[in-house]
Parts: structure tokens; sequence; C-alpha cells
């Protein structure tokens, strides 16, 4: 692997401590970041190289999977780690990164390549872009890539300013958009369990699937994100991006390789398959939802609008619930409910696929069947794990139904530990340039396009309820009628 130079802006922030540098300590861990490789923090704070090596230290220590590894590995890791203090926004800081990769080039060679990672708040994008094109820093597409981190544009217009700029600035393999559910093993593994099997395909179509739900559930408030929270909001938050994602990967058609452009065009056909909304029809598709004040885990929680930096009469979402459908031929009339929150119940993110009932059959009444077991339920996290839930016989004279699951789970084959973070896998693509994992211009813009009139609509139409619901609840009860005017419930774990 050519050498390497990686620099964070944003390398003082929340992502880059909890995410990034322990991230790229495990990938140092397991021999995958190229031999000579330096990675420079960027922010305004002006702290020394030895306070900044002291402060990623305690977030490997905090945060990265194997921590117990961080008194063996992180000298040798560390020689590696520098800070340097930037404005973004100022061109002397340019030029004393190019004087930079100058001097890295000259030690390490013509080969070597340089990343930039903007960890950073969104509005700086452009600038940073711009001065990166001004400054050369990324003119050889071969060896200068940016990731750029969500949200990429606020809606669809922006994005695809953004878009246009970055076209006109580089080329398409430089950038990197990245969606960290992309990396998750569970979620990639939905590729596998669909097309690696011929049992799954010739009944994962309307005929047999009466509908699919996503989950994406969350304990945690919005913690000290208030600010930029408040900009986005749920919708924008998870819904445009991870949830649409994992949408995605379980409607596509089969891809017939696995080259990045491969994948994302069968992607970007379930975006631009999504049905459009009509204004006057948001509301039978699309409910959102306000955490209020309440008990937490035995705790009083605060709710969104005493939130720090939070505006105390705010109307921004932290649940949503939408119901998509497919427009294509597979997907016909079948409902893709997902939902979305805050300070929800439990820490749940999962995927079920609900089968058709089997037709009448000549079970007895008695034998209590119901249709709704026969259901396919894919743990994305924390529980990993695919199950499938069918009917069985009760074992005794009378021939009585009851629910039973086949589990694939990652924990009981002693392969959880070794799952790489989500962060590690992306991080670990952009080193070697491989952007399948990553999105790609049209299908960011395709995914705004999806959720516009909703955003709009909220946009124009300040809620009437809120805050609708409280912290450890499922969600505003809207969100049960949402899926419950179908004769459906919202599945959870514990009764899956
Ligand atoms: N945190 C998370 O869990 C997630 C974050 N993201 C995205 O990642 C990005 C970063 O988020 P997060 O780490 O939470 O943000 P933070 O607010 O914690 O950090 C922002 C960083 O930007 C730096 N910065 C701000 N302005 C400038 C400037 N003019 N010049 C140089 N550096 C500057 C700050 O440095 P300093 O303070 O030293 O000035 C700091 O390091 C955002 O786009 C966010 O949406 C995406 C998914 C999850
Ligand atoms: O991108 C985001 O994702 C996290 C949830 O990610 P997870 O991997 O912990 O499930 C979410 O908390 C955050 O608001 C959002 O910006």
């Amino acid at each position: 692997m050519a050498p390497t130079l990686i620099y964070i802006f944003g390398g003082t922030g929340d992502l880059a401590h909890r995410k990034l540098i322990p991230a790229l300590f495990n990938l140092y861990i397991d021999g995958y970041l190229p031999g000579p490789f330096t990675i420079v923090g960027v922010g305004r704070s002006k702290i020394e190289e030895s306070t900044y090596r002291a402060q990623m230290r305690k977030s490997i220590k905090e945060f990265a999977r194997r921590s117990e590894l961080t008194t063996k590995y992180w000298s040798k890791f560390s020689k590696n780690i520098t800070f340097q203090t930037h404005d973004l926004n100022s061109d002397k800081s340019y030029k004393e990164m190019a004087a930079g990769w100058k001097a890295f080039q000259e030690e390490h060679g013509k080969e070597s390549q340089i990343i930039f990672y903007l960890s950073v708040a969104p509005q700086l994008a452009p600038v940073i872009a711009k001065r990166l094109h001004g400054h050369r820093l990324c003119h050889d597409p071969k060896r200068s890539r940016m990731v750029f981190e969500k949200p990429f544009g606020h809606d669809l217009a922006s994005a695809q300013e953004l878009n246009v700029m970055l076209g006109k600035l580089f080329r398409e393999e430089q950038i990197y958009r990245i969606d960290h559910f992309l990396g998750k093993e569970t979620v990639q593994n939905i590729l596998a369990l669909r097309f690696a099997n011929a049992l799954f395909e010739p009944i994962w179509n309307a005929n047999y699937i009466d509908h699919v739900q996503i989950t994406a559930a969350e304990t945690v408030s919005i913690e000290s994100r208030g600010s930029y929270y408040e900009s986005s909001g749920a919708l924008r938050d998870m819904v445009q991006n991870h949830v649409l994602q994992m949408l995605c990967m379980v409607a596509m058609e089969a891809p017939i390789s696995f080259e990045a452009d491969e994948i994302r065009n069968k992607k970007l056909d379930v975006l631009q398959a999504l049905r459009h909304m009509r204004p006057e029809d948001v509301h039978r598709y699309a409910v959102r939802g306000q955490y209020g004040p309440g008990w937490s885990k035995g705790k009083k929680a605060a709710g969104y609008r005493q939130e720090k930096a939070v505006d105390p009469q705010s109307n921004v979402e932290t649940f949503a619930a939408v119901k998509f459908y497919v427009d294509n031929w597979r997907w016909k009339d079948v409902p893709f409910y997902v939902r979305t929150g805050k300070t929800l119940a439990a820490k749940e993110t999962l995927i079920t696929v609900q089968f058709r009932p089997a037709p009448d059959y000549a079970f007895p009444d008695e034998a209590a069947h119901t249709w709704r077991p026969n259901r396919l339920v894919i743990g994305i996290a924390p529980k990993m794990d695919i199950r499938l839930r069918f009917q069985a016989k009760q074992p005794g004279p009378s021939m009585t139904l009851r629910p039973v699951d086949m589990v694939f789970s990652y924990a009981s084959r002693d392969e959880e530990d070794c799952q790489p973070e989500a962060y590690e896998t992306l991080l670990q693509d952009v080193i070697e340039g491989n952007p399948t994992l990553f999105m790609r211009a049209d299908q960011v813009e395709a995914a705004w396009k999806a959720i516009q009139p909703i955003m709009e609509v909220w946009g124009h139409k300040p809620p009437v309820d809120f805050p609708n619901y409280t912290p450890g609840s499922w969600g505003p009860e809207d969100a049960e009628a949402l899926i419950a005017r179908d004769g459906f419930n919202w599945a959870t774990l514990p009764e899956v």
C-alpha cells in the first residue's frame, strides 16, 4: 500500500475522538495501515502535539474495540500522530499543508497518497473543497481523496449545488461520501444473505412478502449535539441516509458484479423507484415526534426543548416514521415501514421481512395459527443475528402450533469480537481507494428527493402536539397508528 498522509479536519471533535482515531488504531493493530503513514489532526484549538496524543490515547482507551491493547501498541502507533492548529477558512493553512504534503512525498516517494477526512460541520465543506483545489492538494485523482461526512447537503437543492461544485473541481472517484451504516458487517451481510443463497431470492418479492419494517431506535438523547440537531432532525439525520440505505439493500436487484458502480446503480434504481408523495398525502405516509421530559433508566430526563443549544419552542422532530413504496414489479404495493428516534425504549436496529400467510390450510382452528411468525428478522445492531421465525407443532397429543426461531447469531460463532467497526471498514476502503460502500452523487440526491415532500410539508406546517412522546417509550401514538391502520404492529426484539 502506498505511503499515506491522512488529514483529519475536525481532529479535536467528537467523531474523531469516538470513532475515527479508535478505528485507525484497530486498523493499525491488524496491520491494515500502509507502511509509512501519518495522521494529522486539525482543529482551531491551540494544543501541543503531546497534549493531542494524550487526548487520543484516552479516546482509544475509552472507545476502541480492542482498548485492552492500548498499552501494547500505543507507543508505536502514536509516533504516526501529530496535530496542527489551522483555521480551515484561511488560505495560509492550506499553504502550510501543501508544504507538508511536498515534504511527505520527498521523504516517502511520488507514489504517496493523501486523504482529507472532513469531520467538520457541513457548512465548511465548500470552502475546504475550493481551497484544497486552489492549493493543488487534490490534483492527482489517483493519489488524493476526500471523505465527506454526513449530512451531505441540507436538502435536495443544497446537495445538488455541492455536487456540481465538487464535480467541477475533482473527479467523482476522489469523493467519498460516507454513510457509516454501510460499513456495518450486518448491513453488508444482507447482500450475502440474499444473493449467495438461492433459498430466499425466489420468494423475495411482492408475491410472498407482505411488508418490510426497518427500525433504527436509540435510547440516547441528542446529548451534546443540540446545535447540529436543530438544523437536522430525525428525518435528515437518519432516514435520508442510513435508513434508506438499509431499505436499498433489502429491495435492490441482484448485482451482476461487486464493482462499486454496479452496486451503486442497483441501489439507485430503488431510490428512484420510491413512490413520490404528494404534499396532501404526506400526513398519511409520515409521522413525526419530539420527546418531552420524563424518566429514563430510573433518572429524570430532560425533554428535547430543554436540551443544551435547543430552542425552547423548537419544532424539530426527534422521531420519524414513514411508509414508503418501491414502485417496481418486484415490490408492487409492498409497504416498507421505517422508524427512527431518540430516547426510545431500546437501542435496536432491526429489519423485519414479513412473509404472506400460508394459504388456507387443514389445521384445525384450535391450532391457533397466526401468520405473523412467518418472518425473517435481521438484527443489525447491537444484536447481530438473523432469525427465521416459523410455525412448528407444539409437542403433545393435539395439533397445536407455536412459533419457533432458527437463529444465526454472530455472537454464538465467536465472531462478534472480531467484527471491525463500521468506521474501520470504511477508512480501510478509503485508504485502498475502494468506493463501493460510499455514496455516489446521484444516490445522495435521489435520497434527498425521496424525503423532500415530507421535509417541505413539515417545514410549512408546525406540529400541533409537540412534545408528543416520553423518553423510554416507542414514540408517538401516531406511529403506532401508521402501521396499525394496515393491520400490523411494529416488530421489536423481545416479541419477534
Ligand atoms: N459525532 C457523531 O457521532 C457524528 C458526526 N457526524 C458528522 O461528522 C462531522 C463532525 O461532527 P462532530 O465531530 O460531532 O463535530 P464537533 O462539533 O464535535 O467537532 C467539530 C470539529 O471541527 C473543528 N472546526 C470547526 N470549525 C473549524 C475551522 N474553521 N477550522 C478548523 N477546524 C474547525 C473543531 O475544531 P476546534 O474545536 O478545535 O476548533 C472540531 O474539531 C459533522 O459533519 C457531523 O454531522 C456524522 C455522524 C455521527
Ligand atoms: O449518523 C448518526 O448515527 C448515529 C447512530 O449510529 P449507530 O451506529 O450508533 O447506530 C446517531 O446517533 C446520530 O444521531 C446520527 O448522526
